[in-house]
């Protein structure tokens, strides 16, 4: 199962999730959030970063020339987007992409059509603020192709054994505080991921 971490700001925090084991790096480009970090900042750290670790610019509800501009800034590799008000369009987006649906119901998540969705629970300020979504709602189905987000830890990755997701997506559940990662919480993480 892949791993993302989300919402680095600084290269400690960035370097300490590669060497826990992350597979993916997160960058949050929406200015609103506690983990905002400016373009130019977060491109020093990925010029920093060692090889086949992937970017990842985090966007909400952000036009086409946003997030493509961004992305070139910020040599991010791909964008998460959140688009609940459809600004962003994906068929004309320059770079790859993961889609956020933020559900609501199991509904939601059956009558999704995109693949590698990042099925996050729906939260007023968007994300990050460690709520979970109800495990029954994934059971019947194909997982293998969704990436779980909201809420988890170190304690609650047991729960996903059998569900097959093709990722998972953390922030809050590995921080010691909003916007700083704790290096041992992304030990534990990754960890308990491989016990799955
Ligand atoms: O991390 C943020 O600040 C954030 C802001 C706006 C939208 C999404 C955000 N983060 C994403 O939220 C989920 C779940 O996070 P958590 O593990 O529950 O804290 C994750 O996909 C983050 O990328």
């Amino acid at each position: 199962m892949k791993v993302k971490i989300c919402g680095i700001t600084n290269l400690e925090d960035a370097l300490n999730a590669i060497n826990a084991g992350a597979d993916a790096l997160g960058f949050v480009f929406y200015d609103k959030s506690p983990r905002y970090i400016e373009p130019f900042q977060a491109r020093a750290i990925v010029e920093k970063l060692p090889p086949f670790v992937q970017t990842i610019g985090l966007f909400v509800n952000e036009p086409n020339i946003f997030i493509n501009q961004v992305c070139i800034n910020a040599k991010m590799q791909s964008a998460q987007v959140i688009d609940d008000d459809a600004y962003t369009d994906f068929n004309t987006l320059d770079t790859r992409y993961i889609k956020v649906l933020r559900a609501k119901s199991k509904e939601d998540i059956l009558n999704t059509k995109d693949e590698y969705v990042l099925v996050d629970a729906f939260v007023d300020g968007f994300g990050g603020e460690g709520k979970r979504l109800a495990l029954e709602w994934f059971k019947d189905i194909d997982c293998s192709k969704m990436i779980l987000a909201g809420g988890l830890n170190e304690n609650n990755l047991n729960e996903l054994k059998g569900y097959g997701f093709y990722g998972i997506d953390v922030s809050s559940g590995v921080e010691a505080s909003k916007g700083k990662k704790d290096k041992q919480k992304m030990i534990n993480f990754i960890k308990a991921v491989n016990e799955i």
